[in-house]
């Protein structure tokens, strides 16, 4: 549910790389990170150079890896309608110069420009002066969209993500979006047509079909209905026996609103067993504990998930899942949230589990969005998978994911909707163009300014021309260390933009985001201070070297930390205490530009409300003296004569 939509539970009521399967240690960082928060004349980012490719990123790493099986060829992906022989030429612009440094461009997760500004906007209250400053600014600060139609997402009912924001920003193009594309396949009938419905439904007259997924209909990860579309399709197409193995949200829908999806379910799951469909919820968990991890930030959480689901293994047992998830949820006053509850298992009066995965069964992830679906993908799939022990792998499986999450290992080999392709991204204008790029986030957002920036590919376009750069995130619930690793990834960015070796050097900072997850706005308001002196210090070094920069953000969280009615005004519980908004919001996003290096007539246009997240990336070739590829949404800029 987006922030700021008012009420709780309506749908419409109402974020690489990575990974390395052979290993659970979290990725070597490289001389930069390790030497992050060192004085800058210490630390020095290991450059690209044509004798010594920089290490590819974790996923990279995995191309090799043979999937258990191979996918008969898929009917071709949604596209950017851009065609394959394409001419990356890039023209120099008329009118602006090549700057002398380098062009940052610096995303602030979750940092929206909200219409309530009030004390439950962690923006608006924050003390956050550089921002302030840089919105008084004359023509140089506009808000740009970051949700709905102007993302590819369904309606504007939908909330801006990391994924669809970032696909918007890397690659200057609005192509419909995985919440969109199995909408479509639902609607036509087409998903029930593809190669995917055809291995699982091999298995609905003699074997179980398991649907493991996030519940929810925040729209960001998954649907609910979408979910429902499918068992309704599996089990009118003969599907004997159904399991799902549910997580639950609390992160882009209200927290407490498991109970409700878990009724909802259940509701649904009885009409298909009076139809003569064997179907229960099997399994579950909390999102943030269970099964969907990214890009390896804890491998732990998917073998939690793998016991569970695969195994029928987990500390506390039920015999139904409302009664399992509001008793991990504990007392009403202090409950745990909908994101960390515990795995469970669901057991018949024999104690034994309802819905373990077995030889020659079919498995369905129902997530449309690849981050936190790639690990558990990779424990099904990887025949040598060894992060874990398996302990039991079943053998014959009728695996597919929604989608396929990651083109370029090919993982999932089979799924139900070709997943969107978003073609000639601005990474591979660049690096064609001899245009160097350093790219820096950690853990948590480390795939957003890599594998969603470059139109969900996971290594990089060219490692002679970039440098990727992961910073560690630390494992803890964030609202506890809401400056998560803004301070390296200053520290590692300000070496990369003083090294003279980069021309493009793109940051994220994740903090207001991932704090703003936790509905923590006190620790919320902290990361947005946090992220302002990153800022200032950021600038402060591209003006140093006579560089040029664009400050943006993804979508909308920290700039609204409290449920709303309709009017706008704040819920409050039953405590009386305000109902903490975790999700994102709908509202649009600030942006910024600037630079000692930028001529004085560079202004943002006027008018285009309707400009959004995807016409940065031809601000961003403006900006380092290039004309916009034709195939972009027009720039946001404009030379202004005296
Ligand atoms: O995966 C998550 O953490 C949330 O569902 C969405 O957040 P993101 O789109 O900012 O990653
Ligand atoms: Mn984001
Ligand atoms: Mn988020």
């Amino acid at each position: 549910m987006g922030k700021g939509m008012g009420g709780v539970l309506s749908r419409r009521k109402r974020e690489e790389v990575p990974s390395a399967g052979a290993t659970s240690a979290p990725a070597e960082p490289t001389a930069a990170a390790a030497s992050a928060g060192a004085p800058a004349e210490t630390a020095t980012p290991a450059a690209p150079a044509a004798s010594e490719p920089a290490a590819a990123p974790k996923a990279a790493t995995e191309a090799g890896k043979t999937p258990a099986s191979t996918a008969e060829p898929e009917p071709e992906p949604a596209s950017s309608g851009a065609t394959m022989s394409h001419d990356y030429t890039l023209k120099p612009h008329p009118t602006i110069p090549a700057p002398e440094g380098p062009v940052m461009i610096c995303i602030l997760d979750g940092f929206g420009e909200n219409e309530y500004k009030d004390e439950f906007n962690a923006v608006h209250v924050a003390n956050t002066p550089t921002i302030d400053a840089l919105r008084q600014v004359p023509n140089r600060f506009r808000t740009i969209k970051a949700h709905g139609t102007a993302v590819g997402l369904p309606s504007d009912a939908d909330m801006g993500n990391s994924e669809v924001g970032h696909n918007a920003l890397g690659s200057g193009q609005v192509v419909d979006q995985g919440a969109r594309l199995v909408d479509i396949a639902l609607e036509t009938g087409k998903m029930f047509e593809g190669n995917g419905w055809k291995l699982i439904s091999e298995a609905f007259a003699t074997n179980t079909v398991h649907f493991i997924g996030l519940l929810s209909d925040g729209g960001v990860h998954s649907r609910a209905d979408q979910l429902v579309g499918c068992l309704r399709g599996a089990a009118a197409r003969g599907a004997k026996r159904i399991r799902c193995h549910i997580l639950t949200d609390g992160r882009d829908v209200p927290d407490g609103s498991s109970v409700k999806f878990v009724e909802d379910l259940e509701a649904e799951l009885a009409s298909l067993r009076e139809k003569g469909c064997d179907a229960r919820i099997a399994s579950g968990g909390g999102r943030m504990k269970v099964t969907m991890d990214r890009y390896e930030a804890d491998w732990s959480m998917v073998k939690r998930g793998w016991d569970a689901h695969v195994l029928g293994k987990a500390p506390r047992t039920f015999t139904d899942a409302k009664t399992a998830v509001v008793t991990l949820r504990g007392p009403e006053d202090a409950p745990v949230s909908d994101q960390y509850l515990d795995p469970f298992v669901i057991v018949d009066e024999t104690g034994a589990p309802v819905g373990t995965v077995q030889d020659g069964d079919a498995v369905v992830l129902f997530n449309f969005r690849a981050d936190r679906m790639v690990e558990i993908s990779k424990a099904f799939e990887y025949p040598d998978f060894a992060v874990f022990d398996r302990e039991r792998v079943p053998q014959g499986l009728r695996f597919v994911g929604m989608m396929q999450y990651d083109g370029d290992l090919k993982l999932p080999a089979n799924f139900l909707v070709p997943p969107p392709e978003i073609l000639h991204v601005s990474g591979e204008y660049l690096v064609k163009n001899g245009i160097s790029t350093f790219a820096c986030s950690e853990t948590q957002k480390f795939g957003h300014v890599t594998f969603f920036w470059n139109g969900n590919r996971s290594g990089y376009l060219d490692a002679k021309m970039e440098q990727y750069l992961e910073i560690p995130s630390d494992k803890i619930e964030f609202n506890q260390a809401p400056d998560m690793k803004a301070r390296e990834i200053t520290a590692a960015s300000r070496e990369a933009l003083l090294s003279g070796k980069y021309k493009v050097v793109r940051v994220n900072f994740a903090n207001p985001d991932m704090v703003g997850h936790t509905g923590d706005l006190a620790a919320t308001i902290r990361a947005c201070e946090t992220c302002d002196a990153c800022v200032k210090e950021l600038l402060q070094v591209v003006d140093s070297v006579n560089g040029r920069w664009l400050v943006t953000s993804d979508h909308g969280n920290a700039d609204d930390m409290v449920q709303r009615d309709k009017k706008g005004k704040p819920l409050m519980g039953e405590d009386g205490k305000p109902l903490a908004l975790t999700s994102h919001t709908l509202a649009p996003v600030p942006i910024f530009v600037g630079g000692k290096g930028l001529p004085e007539g560079v202004v943002f246009k006027q008018g285009d409300a309707e400009a959004g997240l995807a016409n940065v990336a031809a601000t961003t070739f403006n900006l380092l003296g290039y004309e916009a590829p034709e195939i972009y949404k027009p720039t946001l800029v404009e030379v202004k004569t005296a």
